[in-house]
């Protein structure tokens, strides 16, 4: 099976997770991180979701899913520990339009949630199709420790750049040429000495050899 990645933008969308222990405090703590709202539906929470609830944070309904409580939900997280409610509860929201991801059954999911970090707006994420999610999360440590917080900053930093370069250089092709040229290993290697400074500059001597004032 082959899936599609996608980043999608969940702020503000109106998203449902079923069940209340630590799958799902795992997963809606991912979806608030991305901006969505967050309706819980469970007898009973962890005690970080109790307090989520309790600050307004989520919509806690305390009971049993029953037909119909996941209506016009964008996203449908069913974590419940009991597989019949999972099936039965993403058969009905998949009928009711919604992307659904099955905890514990991968097969009747629409997608499932990679393991993943961030560094401002730089996502690394790592994904094994289901086959072993232990193996993403250890992949993704890695990554976390090769890859710090300096990445995302100098993401801010090329992002400024390229949105003047995008003004200043005429057409796609000489983007794409700009880019490729200006981002070499030296950049990475820059970062991954910790010198900023010089990985800032190499970005700016780029933009001084087209002419162009930075
Ligand atoms: C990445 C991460 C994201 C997240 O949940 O936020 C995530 N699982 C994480 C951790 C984790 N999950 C499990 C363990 C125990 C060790 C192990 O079993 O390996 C660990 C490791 C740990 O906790 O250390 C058990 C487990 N997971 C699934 C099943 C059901 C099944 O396999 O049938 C069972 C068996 C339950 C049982 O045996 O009863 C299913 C899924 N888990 C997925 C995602 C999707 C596939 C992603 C992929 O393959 O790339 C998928 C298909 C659906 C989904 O949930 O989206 C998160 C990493 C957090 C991080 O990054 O730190
Ligand atoms: N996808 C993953 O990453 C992953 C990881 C580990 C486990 N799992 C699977 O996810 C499921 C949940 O795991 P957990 O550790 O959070 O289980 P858990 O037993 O800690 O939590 C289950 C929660 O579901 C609630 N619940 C039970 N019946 C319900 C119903 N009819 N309606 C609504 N809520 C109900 C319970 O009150 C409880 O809050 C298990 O099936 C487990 O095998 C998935």
């Amino acid at each position: 099976m082959s899936y599609y990645p996608m980043n999608v933008k969940l702020q503000g969308r109106c998203c449902a997770v079923i069940g209340g222990g630590n799958v799902a405090e795992r997963k809606t703590l991912s979806l608030l991180a991305a901006g969505a709202k967050v309706t819980v539906v469970s007898p009973a929470l962890t005690e970080k979701l109790a307090g989520l609830a309790r600050a307004g944070h989520i919509t806690w309904i305390a009971r049993e899913y029953t037909a119909g409580d996941v209506q016009n939900c964008f996203v449908v997280i069913c974590a419940t520990g009991d597989p019949a409610v999972n099936s039965q509860a993403a058969k009905e929201a998949r009928e009711g339009g919604s992307l659904v991801n099955v905890a514990d059954n991968p097969g009747l999911s629409d997608f499932h949630v990679p393991s993943a970090i961030t560094r401002g707006d730089l996502m690394l994420t790592v994904s094994t199709a289901g086959k072993s999610p232990a193996m993403a999360r250890r992949l993704k440590e890695e990554l976390g420790g090769r890859y710090g917080p300096e990445y995302g900053r100098y993401l801010e930093i090329v992002a400024k750049v390229r949105r003047e370069m995008k003004e200043q250089l005429p057409t796609s092709q000489d983007r794409e040429q700009f880019w490729r040229d200006t981002f070499d290993e030296n950049v990475l290697t820059l970062l991954r000495l910790g010198k900023m400074d010089e990985a800032e500059e190499r970005i700016q001597n780029a933009v001084s050899s087209t002419g162009i004032k930075p």
